[in-house]
């Protein structure tokens, strides 16, 4: 037992009607339909549709646990669903062999919590990485392509240094730069704002909706920071357990009153997701004889 009582009739559909950019245009670069994954017993997904729009940054929110992070793996084919398609750009991941797949997935920027950067490396080189490894480019042309993402970032003048002399906020515009050096359809990032001071928070709102809009880029957005998150994204999704719960636009989910929606949104410590797990009446509990 769960104890959340989610029903089907709870799903929410808070679109805006008519100003809402996502309604009005099916251009959906990633379309997931019927998407069921399980982890041994745990449903982690169960019917899941969400589809992600060409040009826009889609946000994925919902509880810690909830299944974010293993959806953004499934997009890339790293984990299989047990049922399901994941169209990216009209292509189902899940039917691709291995060359196929390593082929789409050099279209995709990923922005890890563990995409580390490479410790023995230079800023530059750390760049360089995915163009020496994926193309043959002459070295010029590394090297202009690394200056440009690099000044992408505001870190051209960074480009000597080791990771080791970065602060955190650096360290992870280099390894954005890095996501993007093969110039992706696509970027994926895994909490991009965790562990950074309000300045350098800000730094990468502006540049992940910066980059979105001048290269013509896909973005998702998996991340805990909700007002955050919603003042960068066109679309937001909230999952919890294995469904989206409510989805819309900033505005249409800030105006939505429906307690699931409160609760996520305003980050409030009991609502429909529970604060207690479930358990018997506290006086019966304390009345009666058991040990435990
Ligand atoms: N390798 C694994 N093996 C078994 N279970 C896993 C594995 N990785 C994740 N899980 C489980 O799958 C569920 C979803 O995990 P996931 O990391 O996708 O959640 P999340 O929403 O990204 O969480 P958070 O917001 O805390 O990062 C969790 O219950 C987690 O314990």
């Amino acid at each position: 037992m769960t104890g959340q009582g989610l029903e089907p009739d709870d799903v929410l559909e808070t679109r805006g009607a008519v100003s809402d950019p996502v309604a009005a245009v099916s251009d959906a670069l990633v379309e997931i339909r019927g998407l069921s994954f399980r982890r041994g017993e745990r449903v982690i997904f169960e019917d899941l549709d969400l589809d992600i729009r060409r040009g826009a940054v889609t946000a994925v929110m919902g509880p810690s646990g909830t299944g974010k992070t293993t959806l953004l793996k499934l997009i890339t084919g790293q984990l299989h669903p047990d049922a399901g398609t994941i169209l990216v750009d009209g292509r189902d991941v899940t039917r691709l062999d291995r060359a196929e797949l390593y082929r789409l997935r050099r279209r995709m920027g990923m922005l890890f919590q563990s995409g580390a950067l490479l410790t023995d490396l230079s800023v530059f080189d750390n760049v360089a990485y995915p163009l020496r490894e994926h193309t043959n480019l002459s070295a010029s042309m590394v090297r202009k392509l690394v200056l440009l993402k690099l000044e992408a970032v505001g870190l051209r003048g960074a480009r000597d240094l080791m990771p080791s002399e970065l602060s955190g906020g650096m360290a992870r515009r280099v390894a954005l730069a890095r996501a993007i050096a093969l110039d992706p359809m696509m970027i994926l990032y895994d909490e991009p704002f965790t562990g950074q001071d309000p300045i350098s928070m800000g730094m990468l709102m502006a540049l992940i909706r910066q980059l979105n809009d001048a290269s013509g880029l896909t973005s998702i957005l998996v991340s805990h920071d909700v007002r955050e998150t919603a003042s960068i994204a066109d679309y937001l999704y909230v999952i919890f357990e294995g469904r989206v719960v409510a989805q819309g636009t900033p505005d249409a989910l800030a105006a939505d009153r429906s307690e699931w929606v409160r609760q996520f949104m305003d980050g409030l410590p009991d609502g429909p997701v529970h604060f207690h797990y479930p358990a018997p009446e506290l006086a019966e509990d304390l009345l009666t004889g058991r040990r435990r």
